[in-house]
């Protein structure tokens, strides 16, 4: 198949997609019809002023006509006659009223366009909050980025422009062919005539827009994607020296992108002046068509001025029709890429009525779970342990071996796909995803902090904590003193997700967040390589006062600190393959005791 015939058949299935965005969209504009009805009655009443303007001046230059020729008949000078006056008042009056009308409806659509923008934002950020982290792990954060903005964006600017525009146009050219064909019916033809050809054009080339303004939006999500990803990999990129390489990737994207926006442009920008043309053609035929008209008296100075100014408001829209369609048609493609983010498959909803999670005291159970990030292709076939109230579990195996994936099992970041996991007996799929995981802490190596004081970050788990609690949370952590340090204390701002702070006092900042929470299950993913041996100390002792007491999950890579853990459980290719004491584990000189011995032989 030729590129083109290709082209032809991507326009063809275009067609039937962008009626059904038009209509989804067109259902939720409609939320807002007693303002777009306003808008449109205001924009009906400036198109009746607009068109009555011009019939209105023709009264106005006859009589000035008249007048002028009977002073210059009379000898005498030019005065301004009450009838004169009366006419030009109503004209003013036409004026204001034009200018009024529309600036109270282009307001009142820039508000509909804001207020429909809001609610997909709005729509948006709950869906994201919805949607299964599987969805996060194939889609890039610029791509999602991109969609909540530069499509928003356009959105909201078609409807301010296009789509008013179009409202606009349409009542101008129905105004100006209705006062055309009260004036002169043939002229009237030749104008629908070349209308009739603009048309023809403008749907031929409409048909290519959606096409191109579609690629135009998906060429900018990735390049914003890649944009987002070097630019949160700025370090490794330069580690390994690879600005050339990244620079490469990063102009094929904006070539794309600037190839996707030039095809769009031009498909804009080709239709004006052939609009143009034609228009003016009609604009010569009618012109000639008048004087002959006034030489044989058939139309006043007046009427053929006003016929005049008729043709140019109904050719200026046909000028623009290319501009609105692709407005529109850039609006509809974004629309259409926005419903397909609200339409992604959500994670299953909570059971209703949903268990209660127990209060208490945090036995965890595996019962032969079985799971896959792929569901063809399982990793997890028959996992089944029991971590007693209070016990240390420490998980330890090679890289890949399901580690992670087990604690996210647990937080039900994911949902087994058979099997089950209990908490105190209470099925895990049977409670709330948000109870659940209140009654878990996190503190993983992959540390988060956000935009706040660092007493802000220490509650975020518990927004209502007194400055006491928070305190004493960062005296069990062992980060208070390094606190007071800081210029501000408690206080002190946080910016950039706290890139300021080392790996180890970031660590030390969300153990004291975790501490604040009091959960019954720790979750920690042991990550003291890259800090220095007191700071170690400090996170070693901080997560030692965390643990105390409740059920704990330790992602341990390092052997000696899980020696005294209640249970290990050592892990391969998804799969559990040994489980005891440090001691039993040795004894059994199986796979754990190979990687002791390892270690420390
Ligand atoms: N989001 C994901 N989508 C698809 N596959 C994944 C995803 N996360 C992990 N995997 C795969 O699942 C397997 C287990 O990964 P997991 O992260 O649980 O290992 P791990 O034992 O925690 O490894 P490490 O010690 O390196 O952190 C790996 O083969 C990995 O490639």
């Amino acid at each position: 198949m030729t590129a083109e015939k290709a082209a032809e058949k991507n326009t063809e299935m275009t067609a039937p997609r962008t009626r059904s965005t038009a209509k989804r969209f067109l259902r939720d504009l409609s939320r807002q019809r007693a303002r777009l009805w306003l808008v449109v009655g205001l924009l009906a009443c400036h198109c009746v002023f607009y068109v009555l303007a011009p019939a209105q001046s023709a009264i106005v230059v006859n009589l000035i006509w008249e007048e002028a020729k009977g002073c210059i008949a009379a000898g005498r000078a030019f005065a301004l006659t009450d009838a004169l006056t009366m006419q030009l008042g109503i004209l003013t009056s036409y004026y204001v009223i034009q200018w009024a009308t529309y600036y109270v409806s282009a307001y009142l659509m820039a508000s509909v366009a804001e207020t429909l923008t809001l609610s997909f934002r709005e729509r948006i950020a709950a869906k994201l909050n919805r949607l299964p982290l599987a969805f996060f792990d194939r889609h890039k954060a610029g791509e999602v980025l991109a969609r909540v903005t530069a499509d928003l964006d356009r959105i909201s600017e078609a409807m301010q422009t296009g789509l008013f525009q179009l409202m606009m146009a349409l009542g101008y050219i129905v105004g100006v062919l209705w006062a055309m064909l009260y004036y002169s019916p043939p002229l009237t033809c030749v104008f629908l005539g070349c209308m009739g050809v603009c048309l023809l054009i403008v749907q031929a080339v409409s048909k290519r827009t959606f096409a191109a303004a579609e690629r135009r939006q998906e060429t900018l999500a990735d390049l914003t994607g890649l944009v987002e990803e070097c630019y949160a990999g700025r370090n490794v990129i330069r580690a390994f020296n690879h600005e050339g390489a990244t620079i490469a990737s990063v102009g094929r994207d904006v070539t794309d992108n600037c190839e996707a926006q030039r095809r769009t442009d031009f498909l804009t920008n080709c239709m004006n002046p052939l609009m143009r043309t034609l228009t003016r053609i009609a604009l010569a035929l009618i012109a000639l068509a008048c004087g002959v008209q006034m030489l044989t008296g058939q139309m006043s100075v007046g009427v053929a001025q006003a016929f005049f100014q008729y043709v140019n408001i109904g050719a200026e829209p046909l000028c623009q029709a290319a501009f609105m369609v692709n407005n529109l048609q850039g609006a509809l493609a974004s629309a259409k890429r926005t419903y397909e983010l609200l339409d992604e498959p959500e994670e299953t909803p909570d059971p209703v009525p949903c268990l209660p999670a127990p209060a208490g005291p945090g036995r965890v159970a595996f019962e032969s779970v079985r799971f896959g990030y792929d569901p063809a292709t399982p990793l997890m076939e028959d996992v089944s342990f029991v971590a007693e109230p209070g016990q240390k579990v420490a998980i330890v195996g090679p890289t890949g071996a399901g580690k992670t994936t087990l604690i996210n099992l647990l937080m039900r970041f994911y949902d087994v796909q058979g099997g089950r996991i209990c908490l105190d007996g209470t099925p895990t799929e049977s409670m709330a995803r948000a109870d659940l995981r209140d009654t878990m802490g996190m503190v993983l190596q992959d540390t988060w902090l956000f935009g706040g004081t660092v007493a802000e970050n220490i509650a975020y788990g518990c927004p209502g904590a007194s400055r006491e609690q928070v305190e004493s949370a960062a005296k069990a952590a062992c980060v208070d003193h390094f606190i007071r340090t800081l210029a501000h204390g408690y206080d002190t701002v946080l910016d950039n997700e706290g890139s300021a702070l080392s790996q180890g006092q970031r660590q030390l900042l969300t153990i004291a967040r975790v501490i604040l929470r009091d959960p019954q299950v720790i979750i920690l993913d042991e990550a003291t390589s890259s800090v220095d041996t007191r700071t170690e100390a400090a996170i070693g002792r901080a997560m030692d006062r965390l643990m105390h007491g409740r059920t704990s999950f330790v992602i341990a890579h390092r052997l000696s600190t899980i020696r005294d853990a209640d249970l290990i459980l050592y892990m391969e290719h998804g799969t559990i393959v040994e489980q005891g004491t440090h001691e039993s584990l040795l004894a059994a000189d199986g796979k754990y005791a190979a990687l002791y011995n390892s270690q420390f032989a």
